[in-house]
């Protein structure tokens, strides 16, 4: 098993940057040269055939990057053309040196976006306006070279960072969009959450041949699980029996949402969960069996009802189509109370959040999976807010209630007392209903299959991902929730 990948802020490159050049006892242009380098062998990885580049420089190392580039490829021989954002007479120290090369070696440096040829299918664009060292909104003229790049046809390596990304919080309304990004060093968070994995496209990591003391005692943002090192469940004994595997309870579905307890319910046993159990509407009961006879399904319409349910499993899922009715409410405040695990989600976690039920109540030994939306209410924030730093919105969540809380997006973000999780995964084709009651029911269905809450968690949510990219292809749009649940059974293993 890998071990997960450390995830950077962008003033921890800057160190680690330093730190290379110390320890490598290299002049820093020559740092640049390697980052250029490894970025122009990746353009010829990737376009072996291409007929003409267009690099892009901003004025800091970033652009510096760019010209390195450029100058490499004119070497090769390979028409190229640099656009200056910033006046090369104002550039400085390395991006100096770097733009002295590339004009050495025959590379046409242009002023303004209108002296650069219109890009054909020819083309491939370097992206080198802004790394790390961006920060707030865009300023022109690198928002209109952004735009030029966005609108052309031509495929797009970037540079570090796609310009305009912000490296920390993955937040980036107007941004380059790229094929392809070369990040060096350190992977920078941002490239990994919010916009970021939009942005980015794939992401390659080049370390520039740092030595591994430099990444001794600093910090990272976030560690990153991937399919390599997410943790996995151990294999059965050939004398396994269902108790050994969890009694999980789901808790939901209010008239109209019966589907959404049921979908947690399924996933729950495609999950490898021993025993399931469902609490909810009369009116649904008929439903559940039908779809699904492995559960047993019990009528509660009313929170004493749900009362004697709750001495039997080991862990409960509560809040799939609970709805935001006194019904829903009596339901939570009772499993709330509950002495096992809890996975609180979906409309559980939006009247957690109104304060009426469960008020201040913090608890190592449950789970909270908001999406942007239920963590702002969670916080009292703006959705905007959650969106412009969402490792913010996570820990913040997590240190008002406690326990393991899960940010869903592309990049998911896992907050625990151990720190910040990371893991990508999915596609655009699972932004429909009932993903989310799947991944809760997952969730459940590990826990009560003795994991560790965090392990269950990130196990989870790499599950959830991978058999939503299983299930796409065979297209993602109409992707329907229950499509994951054969891939669920595959993957769990
Ligand atoms: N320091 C090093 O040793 C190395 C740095 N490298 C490169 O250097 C980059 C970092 O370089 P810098 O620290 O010079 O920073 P950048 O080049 O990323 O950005 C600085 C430039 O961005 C402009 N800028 C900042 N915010 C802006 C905004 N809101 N709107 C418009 N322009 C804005 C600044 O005016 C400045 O010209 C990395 O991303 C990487 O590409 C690599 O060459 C590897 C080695
Ligand atoms: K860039």
């Amino acid at each position: 098993m890998d071990t997960p990948q450390p995830l950077y802020s962008a003033e921890s490159v800057r160190e680690l940057d330093r730190r290379v050049i110390a320890a490598l006892d290299i002049p820093s242009i020559a740092l640049m040269k390697r980052a250029g380098r490894r970025a122009f062998a990746q353009l010829m990885l990737r376009w072996p055939d291409l007929r003409r580049l267009q690099v892009y420089c901003g004025g800091g190392n970033n652009g510096g990057d760019g010209y390195v580039v450029a100058a490499l490829a004119a070497q090769k021989q390979i028409p190229v053309a640099a656009y200056a954002c910033v006046p090369p007479e104002k550039l400085s120290g390395d991006a100096r040196t770097a733009y002295e090369y590339a004009v050495r070696e025959g590379v046409h440096v242009v002023q303004s976006l209108t002296e650069l040829d219109a890009e054909d299918g020819d083309t491939v664009i370097v992206d080198a306006l802004l790394g790390t060292g961006f920060s707030g909104e865009l300023r022109e003229p690198v928002g209109h070279a952004v735009e030029r790049i966005n609108r052309s046809v031509a495929p797009v390596l970037a540079v570090d960072v796609p310009s305009g990304l912000n490296a920390d919080t993955g937040h980036g309304d107007r941004a380059v969009q790229a094929d392809v990004t070369v990040t060096f060093i350190g992977r920078k968070l941002g490239l990994f959450c919010g916009r970021g994995p939009a942005l980015c496209g794939e992401v390659i990591f080049e370390d520039l041949g740092a030595p591994a003391e430099v990444y001794r005692s600093l910090d990272p943002l976030a560690w990153r699980y991937t399919g390599e090192s997410v943790p996995r469940l151990a294999p059965r004994r050939a004398d396994a029996y269902k108790n050994q595997f969890g009694h999980v309870l789901v808790v939901g579905g209010d008239t109209g949402f019966g589907g959404a307890a049921l979908m947690a319910a399924e996933s729950t046993a495609r999950a490898g969960a021993g025993l399931v159990s469902l609490a909810t509407r009369p009116e649904h009961l008929a439903a559940a069996l039908t779809r699904c006879p492995e559960v047993m399904a019990h009528p509660v319409i009313s929170g004493q009802e749900l009362e004697p349910l709750l001495e039997i499993p080991d862990v409960i899922a509560v809040g799939p189509g609970l709805g935001r009715a006194p019904w829903g409410e009596q339901l939570l405040a009772r499993a709330g109370r509950a002495e096992v695990p809890l996975v609180v989600d979906a409309d559980a976690l939006n009247i957690l959040a109104g304060g009426r039920v469960l008020a201040g109540v913090r608890r190592d030994d449950w789970v909270l999976t908001p999406h942007v939306g239920e963590a702002a209410r969670l916080l009292g924030w703006d959705t905007a807010e959650v969106l412009a730093d969402p490792l913010a919105a996570v820990r913040e969540v997590q240190a008002k209630f406690s326990g393991v809380v899960v940010l869903k997006g592309a990049g998911t973000l896992i907050a625990h007392d151990g720190g910040v999780d990371l893991i990508n995964g999915g596609n655009p084709g699972m932004a429909s209903g009932g993903m989310g009651d799947l991944l809760t029911g997952i969730i459940a269905a590990l826990i009560g299959q003795r994991m560790p809450l965090v392990d269950a968690v990130r196990l989870a949510v790499w599950l959830h991902g991978a058999a939503g990219d299983h299930a796409a292809a065979e297209g993602q749009r109409g992707l329907l929730a229950t499509d994951l649940l054969p891939f669920v059974r595959r993957l769990v293993d």
